[in-house]
Protein backbone atom coordinates (compact mmCIF):
# COMPACT_ATOMS: atom_id res chain seq x y z
CA UNK A 1 0.00 0.00 0.00
CA UNK A 2 1.41 3.16 -1.17
CA UNK A 3 2.21 5.95 1.88
CA UNK A 4 -0.15 8.30 0.98
CA UNK A 5 0.91 11.32 3.21
CA UNK A 6 0.62 14.04 0.69
CA UNK A 7 3.53 14.10 -1.60
CA UNK A 8 5.33 17.51 -2.50
CA UNK A 9 6.91 15.95 -6.03
CA UNK A 10 7.93 19.60 -6.65
CA UNK A 11 9.51 19.83 -3.06
CA UNK A 12 8.80 23.22 -0.55
CA UNK A 13 9.55 26.82 -1.76
CA UNK A 14 13.35 27.80 -0.28
CA UNK A 15 13.45 30.82 1.24
CA UNK A 16 16.50 32.78 -0.13
CA UNK A 17 19.18 35.07 1.41
CA UNK A 18 20.97 38.29 0.12
CA UNK A 19 23.86 39.24 1.47
CA UNK A 20 24.48 43.00 -0.04
CA UNK A 21 27.72 44.42 0.17
CA UNK A 22 29.96 48.02 -1.00
CA UNK A 23 31.44 47.36 -4.11
CA UNK A 24 34.36 50.08 -2.90
CA UNK A 25 37.43 47.53 -2.57
CA UNK A 26 38.33 48.57 0.72
CA UNK A 27 35.01 48.49 2.15
CA UNK A 28 34.38 45.27 0.63
CA UNK A 29 37.06 43.80 1.85
CA UNK A 30 36.25 44.89 5.32
CA UNK A 31 32.48 43.94 5.53
CA UNK A 32 32.57 40.89 3.36
CA UNK A 33 33.12 38.08 5.90
CA UNK A 34 30.46 39.67 8.22
CA UNK A 35 27.92 40.48 5.87
CA UNK A 36 28.51 36.73 4.76
CA UNK A 37 28.22 35.37 8.22
CA UNK A 38 25.22 37.36 9.09
CA UNK A 39 23.60 35.86 6.18
CA UNK A 40 24.52 32.67 7.21
CA UNK A 41 23.25 33.03 11.21
CA UNK A 42 19.62 34.17 9.22
CA UNK A 43 19.81 30.79 7.26
CA UNK A 44 20.30 28.87 10.23
CA UNK A 45 17.99 30.26 12.56
CA UNK A 46 15.27 29.86 9.83
CA UNK A 47 15.86 26.17 9.14
CA UNK A 48 16.49 25.26 12.60
CA UNK A 49 13.37 27.05 13.94
CA UNK A 50 10.93 26.60 10.64
CA UNK A 51 9.18 23.08 9.65
CA UNK A 52 7.76 22.31 6.13
CA UNK A 53 4.22 20.91 6.32
CA UNK A 54 5.67 17.51 6.19
CA UNK A 55 8.28 18.38 9.35
CA UNK A 56 11.04 18.63 7.40
CA UNK A 57 13.23 21.56 8.49
CA UNK A 58 13.00 24.33 6.15
CA UNK A 59 15.17 24.87 3.48
CA UNK A 60 17.32 28.57 2.86
CA UNK A 61 19.86 29.22 0.21
CA UNK A 62 22.34 32.11 0.43
CA UNK A 63 23.66 33.84 -2.46
CA UNK A 64 27.35 32.53 -2.98
CA UNK A 65 28.71 35.93 -3.56
CA UNK A 66 27.88 39.19 -1.36
CA UNK A 67 25.47 41.19 -3.90
CA UNK A 68 27.25 44.61 -4.99
CA UNK A 69 25.92 45.61 -8.10
CA UNK A 70 23.17 44.86 -10.73
CA UNK A 71 24.95 41.69 -11.95
CA UNK A 72 25.12 39.76 -8.87
CA UNK A 73 21.49 40.90 -7.99
CA UNK A 74 20.38 39.52 -11.28
CA UNK A 75 22.63 36.26 -11.43
CA UNK A 76 21.10 35.93 -7.56
CA UNK A 77 17.38 36.13 -8.97
CA UNK A 78 18.53 33.90 -11.22
CA UNK A 79 19.77 31.14 -9.25
CA UNK A 80 17.28 30.84 -6.95
CA UNK A 81 14.44 30.99 -9.53
CA UNK A 82 16.45 27.57 -10.61
CA UNK A 83 16.54 26.28 -6.68
CA UNK A 84 12.79 27.15 -6.12
CA UNK A 85 12.86 29.96 -3.77
CA UNK A 86 9.74 31.67 -2.88
CA UNK A 87 10.65 33.91 -0.03
CA UNK A 88 13.15 36.34 -0.18
CA UNK A 89 15.32 37.25 3.12
CA UNK A 90 17.95 40.47 2.34
CA UNK A 91 20.84 41.10 4.81
CA UNK A 92 22.99 44.28 4.77
CA UNK A 93 25.43 45.80 7.28
CA UNK A 94 26.67 48.54 5.75
CA UNK A 95 25.52 50.69 2.34
CA UNK A 96 24.87 49.28 -0.53
CA UNK A 97 23.55 50.91 -3.95
CA UNK A 98 19.73 50.13 -3.75
CA UNK A 99 18.68 50.70 -7.56
CA UNK A 100 21.40 48.49 -7.96
CA UNK A 101 21.08 45.76 -5.76
CA UNK A 102 17.46 45.60 -4.94
CA UNK A 103 15.53 42.83 -5.79
CA UNK A 104 12.32 43.91 -8.14
CA UNK A 105 10.26 40.66 -7.90
CA UNK A 106 7.08 41.93 -6.69
CA UNK A 107 5.40 38.01 -6.28
CA UNK A 108 7.92 36.96 -4.22
CA UNK A 109 7.51 38.22 -0.05
CA UNK A 110 10.55 39.86 0.57
CA UNK A 111 12.10 41.25 4.02
CA UNK A 112 15.33 43.16 4.64
CA UNK A 113 17.43 43.04 7.62
CA UNK A 114 19.50 45.81 8.45
CA UNK A 115 22.27 45.30 10.73
CA UNK A 116 22.15 48.14 13.60
CA UNK A 117 25.93 48.73 13.86
CA UNK A 118 26.74 52.48 13.59
CA UNK A 119 30.63 52.12 12.29
CA UNK A 120 28.85 51.20 8.90
CA UNK A 121 25.58 52.68 7.62
CA UNK A 122 23.65 49.43 7.35
CA UNK A 123 20.53 51.36 8.54
CA UNK A 124 21.18 54.01 6.06
CA UNK A 125 20.83 51.11 3.62
CA UNK A 126 18.02 49.81 4.79
CA UNK A 127 16.38 53.33 4.88
CA UNK A 128 16.84 54.05 0.85
CA UNK A 129 16.42 50.44 0.19
CA UNK A 130 13.08 50.35 1.25
CA UNK A 131 12.45 53.82 -0.18
CA UNK A 132 13.26 52.53 -3.33
CA UNK A 133 10.70 49.76 -2.88
CA UNK A 134 8.31 51.84 -1.58
CA UNK A 135 8.70 54.41 -4.80
CA UNK A 136 8.29 51.41 -7.24
CA UNK A 137 5.44 50.11 -5.57
CA UNK A 138 7.22 46.92 -4.31
CA UNK A 139 6.51 46.77 -0.56
CA UNK A 140 9.14 44.83 1.28
CA UNK A 141 9.19 44.40 5.16
CA UNK A 142 12.36 46.30 7.26
CA UNK A 143 13.54 44.21 9.77
CA UNK A 144 16.30 46.49 12.29
CA UNK A 145 16.86 45.89 15.73
CA UNK A 146 16.25 47.93 18.70
CA UNK A 147 19.98 48.12 20.07
CA UNK A 148 23.26 48.59 18.46
CA UNK A 149 25.50 46.00 18.14
CA UNK A 150 29.14 45.52 17.75
CA UNK A 151 30.98 45.09 14.23
CA UNK A 152 32.37 41.77 15.24
CA UNK A 153 28.30 40.53 16.68
CA UNK A 154 27.25 37.96 14.93
CA UNK A 155 24.28 36.98 17.05
CA UNK A 156 21.14 37.77 16.03
CA UNK A 157 19.30 40.07 18.84
CA UNK A 158 15.47 38.53 19.94
CA UNK A 159 13.57 41.36 18.55
CA UNK A 160 15.44 40.43 15.10
CA UNK A 161 14.44 36.99 15.43
CA UNK A 162 10.65 36.88 16.33
CA UNK A 163 10.91 39.32 13.15
CA UNK A 164 12.80 37.24 10.82
CA UNK A 165 9.96 34.47 11.71
CA UNK A 166 6.88 35.79 11.95
CA UNK A 167 7.72 37.46 8.45
CA UNK A 168 9.39 33.75 7.15
CA UNK A 169 6.12 32.20 9.02
CA UNK A 170 4.07 34.13 6.64
CA UNK A 171 5.87 34.28 3.62
CA UNK A 172 6.13 30.93 3.40
CA UNK A 173 2.19 30.21 3.85
CA UNK A 174 2.19 32.36 0.60
CA UNK A 175 4.38 30.54 -1.47
CA UNK A 176 2.87 26.99 -0.47
CA UNK A 177 -0.74 27.99 -1.82
CA UNK A 178 1.04 29.28 -5.12
CA UNK A 179 0.26 27.43 -8.01
CA UNK A 180 -1.78 24.60 -6.27
CA UNK A 181 -5.87 23.98 -6.38
CA UNK A 182 -8.35 24.20 -4.67
CA UNK A 183 -11.08 21.25 -6.08
CA UNK A 184 -14.55 22.18 -5.68
CA UNK A 185 -16.47 18.61 -5.39
CA UNK A 186 -20.10 18.93 -6.22
CA UNK A 187 -21.23 23.32 -6.42
CA UNK A 188 -23.39 25.34 -4.00
CA UNK A 189 -24.37 23.59 -0.48
CA UNK A 190 -27.72 25.07 1.15
CA UNK A 191 -27.47 28.04 -0.69
CA UNK A 192 -24.60 29.02 0.84
CA UNK A 193 -22.66 32.08 -0.47
CA UNK A 194 -19.55 31.28 0.54
CA UNK A 195 -19.37 27.96 -2.09
CA UNK A 196 -19.08 30.05 -4.98
CA UNK A 197 -15.87 29.95 -6.03
CA UNK A 198 -14.61 33.54 -7.38
CA UNK A 199 -12.13 31.96 -9.46
CA UNK A 200 -10.42 35.63 -10.24
CA UNK A 201 -10.11 35.55 -5.94
CA UNK A 202 -7.98 32.69 -5.93
CA UNK A 203 -6.02 33.66 -9.11
CA UNK A 204 -5.26 36.83 -8.16
CA UNK A 205 -4.66 36.85 -4.16
CA UNK A 206 -3.59 33.55 -3.92
CA UNK A 207 -1.79 32.69 -6.72
CA UNK A 208 -4.31 29.53 -7.09
CA UNK A 209 -5.86 27.41 -9.72
CA UNK A 210 -9.71 25.61 -9.31
CA UNK A 211 -10.35 22.69 -10.39
CA UNK A 212 -14.42 21.15 -10.75
CA UNK A 213 -15.57 17.79 -10.05
CA UNK A 214 -19.43 16.95 -10.04
CA UNK A 215 -20.42 14.76 -7.18
CA UNK A 216 -21.15 11.47 -9.45
CA UNK A 217 -17.37 11.30 -9.94
CA UNK A 218 -17.35 9.91 -6.40
CA UNK A 219 -20.44 7.11 -6.94
CA UNK A 220 -18.75 6.52 -10.33
CA UNK A 221 -15.01 5.43 -8.61
CA UNK A 222 -17.33 4.01 -5.67
CA UNK A 223 -19.11 1.66 -7.95
CA UNK A 224 -16.45 0.73 -10.54
CA UNK A 225 -14.18 -0.05 -7.41
CA UNK A 226 -11.44 2.99 -8.40
CA UNK A 227 -9.91 2.73 -4.84
CA UNK A 228 -7.03 1.01 -3.21
CA UNK A 229 -9.11 -2.23 -1.98
CA UNK A 230 -6.17 -3.01 0.04
CA UNK A 231 -6.11 0.42 1.74
CA UNK A 232 -10.05 0.29 2.01
CA UNK A 233 -9.97 -2.89 3.83
CA UNK A 234 -7.60 -1.27 6.73
CA UNK A 235 -9.38 1.74 6.99
CA UNK A 236 -12.43 0.22 7.43
CA UNK A 237 -11.26 -2.65 9.80
CA UNK A 238 -9.65 0.60 11.73
CA UNK A 239 -13.50 2.15 11.75
CA UNK A 240 -14.17 -0.67 13.21
CA UNK A 241 -11.61 -0.83 15.92
CA UNK A 242 -11.41 2.88 16.78
CA UNK A 243 -14.81 4.56 16.09
CA UNK A 244 -16.96 3.95 18.75
CA UNK A 245 -20.75 4.67 18.05
CA UNK A 246 -23.16 6.73 19.67
CA UNK A 247 -26.61 6.60 20.27
CA UNK A 248 -29.38 7.11 17.15
CA UNK A 249 -30.33 10.34 17.91
CA UNK A 250 -33.71 9.49 15.98
CA UNK A 251 -37.08 9.11 17.00
CA UNK A 252 -38.04 5.16 16.31
CA UNK A 253 -39.83 5.21 12.61
CA UNK A 254 -36.23 6.84 11.29
CA UNK A 255 -34.12 4.64 12.63
CA UNK A 256 -32.38 2.45 10.03
CA UNK A 257 -31.93 -0.95 10.30
CA UNK A 258 -28.22 -1.76 11.28
CA UNK A 259 -27.02 -3.27 8.26
CA UNK A 260 -27.96 -0.41 6.17
CA UNK A 261 -25.57 1.72 8.68
CA UNK A 262 -23.01 -1.06 8.19
CA UNK A 263 -23.11 -0.64 4.42
CA UNK A 264 -23.17 3.55 4.77
CA UNK A 265 -20.12 2.63 6.98
CA UNK A 266 -18.51 0.60 3.87
CA UNK A 267 -19.81 3.70 1.55
CA UNK A 268 -18.15 6.57 3.37
CA UNK A 269 -14.66 5.30 3.99
CA UNK A 270 -14.80 4.97 -0.12
CA UNK A 271 -15.84 8.43 -0.15
CA UNK A 272 -12.83 9.43 2.03
CA UNK A 273 -10.24 7.63 0.23
CA UNK A 274 -11.69 8.59 -3.11
CA UNK A 275 -11.82 12.45 -2.20
CA UNK A 276 -7.96 12.25 -0.82
CA UNK A 277 -7.49 10.58 -4.19
CA UNK A 278 -9.04 13.34 -6.02
CA UNK A 279 -7.14 15.91 -4.15
CA UNK A 280 -3.38 14.44 -4.35
CA UNK A 281 -3.75 11.69 -6.89
CA UNK A 282 -2.71 7.89 -5.87
CA UNK A 283 0.11 5.98 -7.61
CA UNK A 284 -1.79 2.88 -6.45
CA UNK A 285 -4.62 3.82 -8.94
CA UNK A 286 -2.20 3.82 -11.70
CA UNK A 287 -0.84 -0.11 -11.01
CA UNK A 288 -4.47 -1.00 -10.91
CA UNK A 289 -4.71 0.33 -14.57
CA UNK A 290 -6.71 3.88 -13.48
CA UNK A 291 -3.50 6.16 -15.00
CA UNK A 292 -6.04 9.26 -15.35
CA UNK A 293 -7.90 8.78 -11.51
CA UNK A 294 -4.13 8.38 -10.57
CA UNK A 295 -3.14 11.90 -11.25
CA UNK A 296 -5.37 13.69 -9.07
CA UNK A 297 -5.96 17.38 -9.14
CA UNK A 298 -2.83 19.12 -7.51
CA UNK A 299 -5.44 20.42 -4.51
CA UNK A 300 -4.35 21.54 -0.98
CA UNK A 301 -7.73 22.18 -0.28
CA UNK A 302 -11.00 20.43 -1.15
CA UNK A 303 -14.86 21.28 -0.42
CA UNK A 304 -17.53 18.86 -0.56
CA UNK A 305 -20.87 19.65 -1.58
CA UNK A 306 -22.53 17.24 0.34
CA UNK A 307 -26.69 19.07 0.92
CA UNK A 308 -28.67 18.14 -0.53
CA UNK A 309 -28.09 16.48 -3.41
CA UNK A 310 -25.94 13.92 -1.82
CA UNK A 311 -27.22 13.82 1.69
CA UNK A 312 -31.05 13.04 0.93
CA UNK A 313 -30.05 10.05 -0.90
CA UNK A 314 -26.18 8.77 0.34
CA UNK A 315 -24.49 9.00 3.71
CA UNK A 316 -23.15 12.22 4.78
CA UNK A 317 -19.73 13.28 4.15
CA UNK A 318 -19.35 13.86 8.09
CA UNK A 319 -16.92 10.92 8.07
CA UNK A 320 -14.52 12.07 4.98
CA UNK A 321 -14.19 15.41 6.33
CA UNK A 322 -13.85 14.82 9.80
CA UNK A 323 -10.72 12.17 8.88
CA UNK A 324 -8.89 14.05 6.00
CA UNK A 325 -8.77 16.72 8.48
CA UNK A 326 -7.43 15.04 11.35
CA UNK A 327 -3.80 14.82 11.95
CA UNK A 328 -3.85 11.11 11.57
CA UNK A 329 -5.90 8.08 9.78
CA UNK A 330 -5.72 4.50 9.58
CA UNK A 331 -1.81 5.02 8.39
CA UNK A 332 -1.00 6.74 11.40
CA UNK A 333 -0.24 10.44 11.89
CA UNK A 334 0.32 12.44 8.65
CA UNK A 335 -0.80 15.99 7.60
CA UNK A 336 -4.35 16.96 7.38
CA UNK A 337 -5.97 17.43 3.93
CA UNK A 338 -8.07 20.75 4.34
CA UNK A 339 -11.49 19.32 3.28
CA UNK A 340 -14.06 22.10 3.37
CA UNK A 341 -17.85 21.22 5.26
CA UNK A 342 -20.30 22.26 2.39
CA UNK A 343 -18.08 23.30 -0.07
CA UNK A 344 -17.74 26.60 1.33
CA UNK A 345 -13.85 27.22 -0.42
CA UNK A 346 -13.88 30.54 1.68
CA UNK A 347 -13.76 28.51 4.80
CA UNK A 348 -11.28 26.29 2.93
CA UNK A 349 -8.80 29.42 2.23
CA UNK A 350 -9.13 30.45 5.65
CA UNK A 351 -8.02 26.66 6.89
CA UNK A 352 -5.20 26.90 4.67
CA UNK A 353 -3.67 30.34 6.01
CA UNK A 354 -3.99 28.84 9.41
CA UNK A 355 -2.74 25.44 8.66
CA UNK A 356 -0.12 26.18 6.87
CA UNK A 357 1.16 28.96 9.50
CA UNK A 358 0.38 25.93 12.22
CA UNK A 359 0.75 22.95 10.61
CA UNK A 360 -2.11 21.79 12.72
CA UNK A 361 -5.35 20.46 11.95
CA UNK A 362 -8.39 23.36 11.85
CA UNK A 363 -11.76 23.35 13.71
CA UNK A 364 -14.51 23.84 10.70
CA UNK A 365 -17.45 25.11 12.52
CA UNK A 366 -20.88 27.05 11.94
CA UNK A 367 -20.82 30.07 13.90
CA UNK A 368 -24.20 28.39 16.29
CA UNK A 369 -25.09 31.16 18.63
CA UNK A 370 -23.69 33.86 21.43
CA UNK A 371 -25.14 32.79 24.73
CA UNK A 372 -25.10 35.86 27.35
CA UNK A 373 -24.30 35.69 30.62
CA UNK A 374 -27.98 36.28 31.48
CA UNK A 375 -29.05 33.96 28.57
CA UNK A 376 -27.06 30.85 30.37
CA UNK A 377 -28.43 31.60 33.56
CA UNK A 378 -31.95 31.69 32.28
CA UNK A 379 -31.28 28.55 30.71
CA UNK A 380 -29.75 26.33 32.98
CA UNK A 381 -29.57 28.95 36.21
CA UNK A 382 -25.89 28.56 36.11
CA UNK A 383 -24.13 32.42 35.80
CA UNK A 384 -21.08 31.81 33.55
CA UNK A 385 -17.71 32.57 34.92
CA UNK A 386 -13.95 32.67 34.66
CA UNK A 387 -13.18 33.43 30.88
CA UNK A 388 -16.55 32.09 29.58
CA UNK A 389 -17.95 35.03 32.27
CA UNK A 390 -18.64 37.20 29.63
CA UNK A 391 -20.48 35.44 27.09
CA UNK A 392 -19.81 32.31 25.19
CA UNK A 393 -19.84 31.63 21.09
CA UNK A 394 -21.02 28.11 20.57
CA UNK A 395 -19.00 26.91 17.53
CA UNK A 396 -20.74 23.52 15.82
CA UNK A 397 -20.19 22.11 12.59
CA UNK A 398 -23.30 20.48 11.17
CA UNK A 399 -21.64 17.03 11.45
CA UNK A 400 -18.41 16.80 11.16
CA UNK A 401 -14.58 18.24 12.70
CA UNK A 402 -11.13 17.89 12.58
CA UNK A 403 -10.63 14.86 15.81
CA UNK A 404 -7.89 16.93 16.91
CA UNK A 405 -10.50 19.71 18.16
CA UNK A 406 -11.03 17.46 20.95
CA UNK A 407 -7.82 18.91 22.33
CA UNK A 408 -6.67 15.62 23.56
CA UNK A 409 -3.78 16.11 22.61
CA UNK A 410 -1.06 17.37 25.30
CA UNK A 411 1.81 19.85 24.62
CA UNK A 412 3.65 20.63 28.30
CA UNK A 413 0.81 19.21 29.93
CA UNK A 414 -2.00 21.36 28.47
CA UNK A 415 -4.21 20.38 25.50
CA UNK A 416 -2.98 21.65 22.13
CA UNK A 417 -3.66 20.90 18.74
CA UNK A 418 -0.19 20.40 16.89
CA UNK A 419 1.61 19.86 14.05
CA UNK A 420 1.66 15.77 12.96
CA UNK A 421 5.59 15.12 13.42
CA UNK A 422 4.47 15.94 17.54
CA UNK A 423 2.08 13.68 17.75
CA UNK A 424 1.89 10.21 19.56
CA UNK A 425 -0.41 7.38 18.87
CA UNK A 426 -1.83 7.61 21.87
CA UNK A 427 -3.10 11.01 21.99
CA UNK A 428 -4.51 9.74 18.55
CA UNK A 429 -6.40 6.95 20.68
CA UNK A 430 -7.12 9.47 23.14
CA UNK A 431 -8.96 11.83 20.55
CA UNK A 432 -10.90 9.18 19.11
CA UNK A 433 -11.92 7.70 22.34
CA UNK A 434 -13.01 11.49 22.83
CA UNK A 435 -15.32 11.03 19.84
CA UNK A 436 -18.85 9.41 19.42
CA UNK A 437 -19.81 8.76 15.89
CA UNK A 438 -23.66 9.73 15.76
CA UNK A 439 -25.94 8.35 13.43
CA UNK A 440 -27.13 11.44 11.13
CA UNK A 441 -30.67 12.83 12.11
CA UNK A 442 -32.89 11.32 9.11
CA UNK A 443 -34.81 14.33 8.81
CA UNK A 444 -31.87 16.44 7.98
CA UNK A 445 -29.64 14.04 6.15
CA UNK A 446 -31.63 11.28 4.82
CA UNK A 447 -29.19 9.44 3.50
CA UNK A 448 -27.85 8.17 6.40
CA UNK A 449 -24.08 8.85 7.90
CA UNK A 450 -22.78 9.32 11.07
CA UNK A 451 -21.54 12.61 12.57
CA UNK A 452 -18.83 13.46 14.97
CA UNK A 453 -20.07 14.02 19.02
CA UNK A 454 -17.41 15.50 20.80
CA UNK A 455 -16.65 18.72 22.62
CA UNK A 456 -13.48 20.45 22.85
CA UNK A 457 -11.18 20.37 26.07
CA UNK A 458 -11.16 24.40 27.62
CA UNK A 459 -8.34 26.24 28.68
CA UNK A 460 -6.72 26.72 25.10
CA UNK A 461 -5.42 29.02 23.41
CA UNK A 462 -7.30 29.68 19.88
CA UNK A 463 -7.46 32.52 17.12
CA UNK A 464 -10.58 31.79 14.99
CA UNK A 465 -10.97 33.31 11.87
CA UNK A 466 -12.72 34.01 8.36
CA UNK A 467 -12.12 35.55 4.91
CA UNK A 468 -14.92 37.41 3.63
CA UNK A 469 -15.65 38.55 0.15
CA UNK A 470 -17.49 41.69 -0.17
CA UNK A 471 -18.78 42.86 -3.39
CA UNK A 472 -17.14 46.75 -4.20
CA UNK A 473 -14.73 46.07 -2.03
CA UNK A 474 -12.75 42.23 -2.58
CA UNK A 475 -11.68 39.74 0.32
CA UNK A 476 -11.47 40.81 3.84
CA UNK A 477 -10.08 38.74 6.66
CA UNK A 478 -11.52 38.98 10.22
CA UNK A 479 -10.22 37.31 13.04
CA UNK A 480 -10.51 37.00 16.92
CA UNK A 481 -7.96 35.59 19.41
CA UNK A 482 -9.16 33.92 22.41
CA UNK A 483 -9.42 30.46 24.31
CA UNK A 484 -12.11 27.39 24.33
CA UNK A 485 -14.10 27.65 27.52
CA UNK A 486 -15.50 24.29 29.49
CA UNK A 487 -18.64 25.13 30.74
CA UNK A 488 -19.81 23.03 33.87
CA UNK A 489 -21.22 19.49 32.26
CA UNK A 490 -24.58 20.16 33.34
CA UNK A 491 -24.73 23.36 31.44
CA UNK A 492 -23.23 22.21 28.07
CA UNK A 493 -25.18 19.20 28.22
CA UNK A 494 -28.62 21.97 28.47
CA UNK A 495 -27.37 24.34 25.73
CA UNK A 496 -25.86 21.43 23.57
CA UNK A 497 -29.38 20.19 23.53
CA UNK A 498 -31.23 22.61 22.53
CA UNK A 499 -29.28 22.79 19.52
CA UNK A 500 -27.99 19.44 17.54
CA UNK A 501 -26.24 17.98 20.06
CA UNK A 502 -24.81 14.81 17.91
CA UNK A 503 -22.00 17.67 16.27
CA UNK A 504 -18.85 18.84 17.49
CA UNK A 505 -19.07 21.64 20.01
CA UNK A 506 -16.34 24.15 20.98
CA UNK A 507 -17.06 26.92 23.40
CA UNK A 508 -15.37 29.82 22.74
CA UNK A 509 -14.40 33.13 24.74
CA UNK A 510 -13.03 35.47 22.34
CA UNK A 511 -10.32 38.11 24.17
CA UNK A 512 -12.18 41.60 24.91
CA UNK A 513 -10.73 45.03 24.07
CA UNK A 514 -12.76 47.47 25.59
CA UNK A 515 -13.90 50.70 23.57
CA UNK A 516 -13.09 48.35 20.23
CA UNK A 517 -16.87 48.39 18.24
CA UNK A 518 -15.85 44.58 17.67
CA UNK A 519 -14.48 43.29 20.47
CA UNK A 520 -16.08 45.55 23.41
CA UNK A 521 -18.41 42.63 24.30
CA UNK A 522 -18.47 38.62 23.09
CA UNK A 523 -21.96 39.83 21.78
CA UNK A 524 -20.10 42.34 19.07
CA UNK A 525 -17.75 39.63 17.74
CA UNK A 526 -21.04 37.84 17.02
CA UNK A 527 -22.40 41.03 15.41
CA UNK A 528 -19.45 41.85 13.24
CA UNK A 529 -18.97 38.25 12.09
CA UNK A 530 -18.89 38.00 8.90
CA UNK A 531 -20.67 34.59 7.71
CA UNK A 532 -21.89 31.72 9.00
CA UNK A 533 -18.89 29.97 9.14
CA UNK A 534 -15.20 30.08 11.24
CA UNK A 535 -12.29 28.50 11.10
CA UNK A 536 -10.69 27.29 14.78
CA UNK A 537 -6.83 27.28 14.90
CA UNK A 538 -4.47 26.43 17.69
CA UNK A 539 -2.46 29.31 19.28
CA UNK A 540 -2.87 33.06 19.42
CA UNK A 541 -1.88 33.61 15.70
CA UNK A 542 -3.63 36.91 14.68
CA UNK A 543 -0.59 38.54 14.20
CA UNK A 544 1.22 35.99 11.40
CA UNK A 545 -2.49 35.98 9.62
CA UNK A 546 -2.07 39.96 9.71
CA UNK A 547 1.38 39.64 7.96
CA UNK A 548 0.40 36.70 5.79
CA UNK A 549 -3.23 39.00 5.12
CA UNK A 550 -0.44 42.10 4.03
CA UNK A 551 1.53 40.27 2.04
CA UNK A 552 -1.47 39.00 -0.26
CA UNK A 553 -2.79 42.49 -0.04
CA UNK A 554 -6.03 41.38 2.24
CA UNK A 555 -6.98 43.88 4.31
CA UNK A 556 -8.22 43.13 7.88
CA UNK A 557 -11.06 44.31 8.85
CA UNK A 558 -11.54 42.81 12.54
CA UNK A 559 -8.96 41.83 14.64
CA UNK A 560 -7.99 41.76 18.84
CA UNK A 561 -4.05 42.04 18.24
CA UNK A 562 -2.02 44.17 20.12
CA UNK A 563 -0.44 47.41 17.85
CA UNK A 564 2.77 45.99 18.94
CA UNK A 565 2.74 42.55 17.58
CA UNK A 566 1.47 43.81 13.90
CA UNK A 567 3.97 43.34 11.64
CA UNK A 568 3.41 44.65 8.18
CA UNK A 569 5.50 46.10 4.83
CA UNK A 570 7.14 49.32 5.65
CA UNK A 571 4.84 51.25 3.64
CA UNK A 572 2.10 50.39 4.81
CA UNK A 573 3.30 53.37 7.56
CA UNK A 574 3.18 55.65 4.36
CA UNK A 575 -0.77 55.37 4.31
CA UNK A 576 -0.97 56.61 7.77
CA UNK A 577 0.26 55.54 11.40
CA UNK A 578 -2.40 57.05 13.33
CA UNK A 579 -4.90 54.74 11.94
CA UNK A 580 -3.40 51.06 10.84
CA UNK A 581 -6.84 49.78 9.75
CA UNK A 582 -7.24 52.21 7.53
CA UNK A 583 -3.89 52.52 6.17
CA UNK A 584 -4.53 48.55 5.86
CA UNK A 585 -7.20 49.29 3.31
CA UNK A 586 -5.98 52.02 1.49
CA UNK A 587 -2.57 49.76 1.06
CA UNK A 588 -4.18 46.74 -0.12
CA UNK A 589 -5.92 49.01 -2.26
CA UNK A 590 -3.41 50.80 -4.10
CA UNK A 591 -1.51 47.61 -4.31
CA UNK A 592 -3.87 45.36 -5.25
CA UNK A 593 -3.78 41.43 -5.34
CA UNK A 594 -0.41 39.88 -5.00
CA UNK A 595 -0.86 38.22 -8.37
CA UNK A 596 -2.46 41.18 -10.40
C1 LIG B 1 -27.91 20.99 8.84
C2 LIG B 1 -28.12 22.22 8.02
O1 LIG B 1 -28.76 21.83 6.87
C3 LIG B 1 -26.77 22.82 7.68
O2 LIG B 1 -26.72 23.16 6.35
C4 LIG B 1 -26.58 24.06 8.50
O3 LIG B 1 -26.55 23.66 9.86
C5 LIG B 1 -25.25 24.65 8.14
O4 LIG B 1 -24.24 24.08 8.44
C6 LIG B 1 -25.19 25.91 7.36
O5 LIG B 1 -23.86 26.41 7.36
MN1 LIG C 1 -22.32 25.00 7.95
Amino acid sequence: MADLAHRYENGFPKIGIRPIIDRRKLVKAATKEMTMELAREAARLLSETLRYPDGSPVECVVNDVCISGLKEAAQCADRFAKEGVGVLVTVASGWCYPLETMETNKQLPHAVWGFNGTERPGAVYMGALHAAHNQKGLPVFKIYGRHVQDMDDRTIPDDVQAKLLQFARAGLAAALLRGKSYLSIGSVSMGIAGCIVDDSFYRRYLGMKNAYVDMTEVTRRIERGIYDPEEFRTALAWVREKCRIGPDPNPAELVIPDERKERNWETVVKMALIVRDLMVGNPKLAEMGHEEEAYGYNAIASGFQGQREWTDHFPSADFLEAVLNSSFDWNGAREPYIVATENDNLNAATMLFQHYLTNTAQIFADVRAYWSPEAVERATGHRLEGRAAGGVLHLINSGPAALDGTGEMMRDGEPALKPHWEIADEEIDRCLAATSWRPTYMDQFAGGGHSTDYLTRGGMPVTMARINLVEGLGPVLQLAEGHTVELPEAVHAQLDERTTPTWPTTWFAPNLVPGDPAFDDVYAVMENWGSNHCVVSYGHIGADLITLASILRIPVNMHNVGAKRLFRPSSWSAFGTKDPEGADFRACAAYGPLYG
